[in-house]
């Protein structure tokens, strides 16, 4: 595919910064290099050269590479200079670049969009680099790459292999019905291949929570009683004084999130208003949203005062949740045996238990977290064309005409395509690439 424009954009970080990175791609991209180094570079090397300004004014002394297309990131040709990271540096360059007519600045995502326009990435591959770049954990870090290396694709175009194949058996039983040379057990071979397709795609989809977790992080949400010390512990847990936290029962009334890094998991961990039945309006809100936010959670941390009668405070159906004692530290010797009524004690003053809790609650988010290796839906975008799929094969398996058993695989393999991007994505793409950082 050959775009009109060329595009240039800053493809590293925050300036100032040690090194700055911009990128150029496209048909201009050798006059370009011509025109700010003085002469043409060699291909994917690395060259010092001086960069000028069509004045002949230095710019900076920087490293030149040229990228020939097709094999480029981007699939065109593509330049990088990697210069001083000063904005006025950065910003020199860029004006120069883009005064060269049929240079402009980059959209965001656009370089990745003309490596999937290419042919370079497919869009579940373009997704997951996406991913990669916002990875703040190991196993997003890990879990991106995977897919960013076509993992996830080639399952899919594996399946849609499979469909397109059985599609070519019944259409030839359909073509020779009456000439008796495809046996039976063809189709029989067929129906019981896309009954294990259709098992292997519901096993796939029920791992996407697995997979959000990795993504979004393992969500624990702390509830107890006004004073219970869920903002101390809260704080203790972030090492920072995120919340306030007073002597005054009803003191938390927002949700307040951290994000914390257990082994190589992202949780995301929220303190919550205290429950209790006589509260103000703005705290009755407050109650309101703790019980909203708790219905959707990974794991409810109970707190409960272990120097006063415990609060009764029912949990949402089916929750998971770990019952801590808190104030430990305020507890007589005669009362240790009170202990035993908790998963664990904590005091968010002295900090004991806070390392145990921290392990609990690491162990647990791996326990409900994918394995590093294991491919998963990882986008809404591709539950819904799973789902979608997984009904047409469904339909296909309970049919009874085999034109139109046919046409159901057809269209299975139709949605399969779309996750890739394979068959007709167009009105994807905005929300796809918008995704990205510009430089991207
Ligand atoms: N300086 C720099 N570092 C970078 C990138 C970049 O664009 N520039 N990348 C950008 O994201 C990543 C590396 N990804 C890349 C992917 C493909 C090609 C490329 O030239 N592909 C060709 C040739 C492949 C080959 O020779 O093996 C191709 O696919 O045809 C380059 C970088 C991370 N580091
Ligand atoms: N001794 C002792 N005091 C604690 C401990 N945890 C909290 N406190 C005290 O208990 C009081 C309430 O603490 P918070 O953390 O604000 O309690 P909370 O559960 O967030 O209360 P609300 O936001 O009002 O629901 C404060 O005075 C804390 O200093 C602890 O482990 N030991
Ligand atoms: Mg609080």
């Amino acid at each position: 595919m050959r775009f009109s424009d060329s595009i240039v954009a800053l493809s590293s970080g925050k300036l100032p910064a040690g090194v700055a990175v911009v990128r150029l791609s496209g048909s201009r991209t050798r006059f370009a290099v011509e025109t700010i180094a003085g002469k043409s570079a060699p291909e994917r090397t690395a060259s010092l050269r001086k960069l000028r300004q069509t004045d002949g004014s230095l710019i900076d002394t920087g490293l030149v590479i040229f990228f020939a297309g097709p094999t480029s990131f981007t699939g065109e040709d593509v330049a990088e200079f990697q210069v001083h990271g000063g904005k006025a540096v950065v910003a020199a360059l860029l004006q120069a670049l883009t005064a060269i007519e049929g240079i402009r600045h980059a959209e965001p995502g656009e370089f990745t969009r003309r490596a999937f326009l290419n042919g370079k990435l497919d869009l579940v591959e373009t997704e997951a680099l996406a991913d990669l770049i916002n990875a703040e954990t190991e196993s997003q870090r890990r879990f991106a790459l995977l897919n960013a290396g076509g993992a996830q694709s080639e399952l899919y175009e594996g399946w849609r292999r499979q469909l397109i194949h059985a599609r070519a058996m019944i259409e030839a039983e359909i073509d020779f019905a009456d000439e008796d040379d495809i046996p039976g057990s063809v189709l029989e071979a067929v129906w019981s291949g896309m009954r294990k397709l259709s098992s292997d795609i519901a096993t796939h989809i029920d791992g996407f929570h697995a997979g959000e977790i990795i993504r979004e992080g393992f969500d624990v949400v702390i509830l107890g009683a006004p004073n219970a010390g869920k903002s101390s512990l809260f704080n203790a847990l972030a090492k920072r004084e995120a919340a306030i936290v007073s002597d005054e029962p009803g003191t938390t009334r927002d949700l307040i999130e951290v994000a914390l890094d257990l082994h190589g998991l992202k949780v995301r961990l929220t303190d919550t208003a205290g429950l209790r039945e006589q509260a103000g309006t703005v705290e009755g809100i407050g109650i309101k949203r703790a019980k909203e936010r708790a219905e959707s959670a990974d794991l409810i941390v109970l707190l409960q005062d272990m120097t006063i009668a415990p609060p009764d405070i029912e949990l949402p159906e089916g929750a998971r949740a770990l019952r801590i004692g808190t104030k430990v530290d305020l507890l007589a010797e005669e009362e240790q045996g009170k202990e035993a009524e908790f998963d664990l004690v904590v005091s968010g003053r002295t900090g004991q238990g806070l390392d145990k809790l921290l392990e609990r609650l690491g162990e647990l988010a791996e326990r409900a977290a994918a394995s590093a290796g294991d491919l998963l839906p990882t986008r809404l975008r591709h539950m819904e064309l799973l789902n979608e799929g997984k009904a047409f094969i469904e339909r296909a398996l309970s049919g009874t005409d085999l034109e139109l058993q046919a046409e159901d695989l057809r269209l299975a393999g139709e949605r399969l395509g779309r996750i890739v991007g394979a068959v007709d994505v167009e009105d994807l793409l905005d929300v796809i690439f918008s995704q990205f950082c510009i430089g991207k």
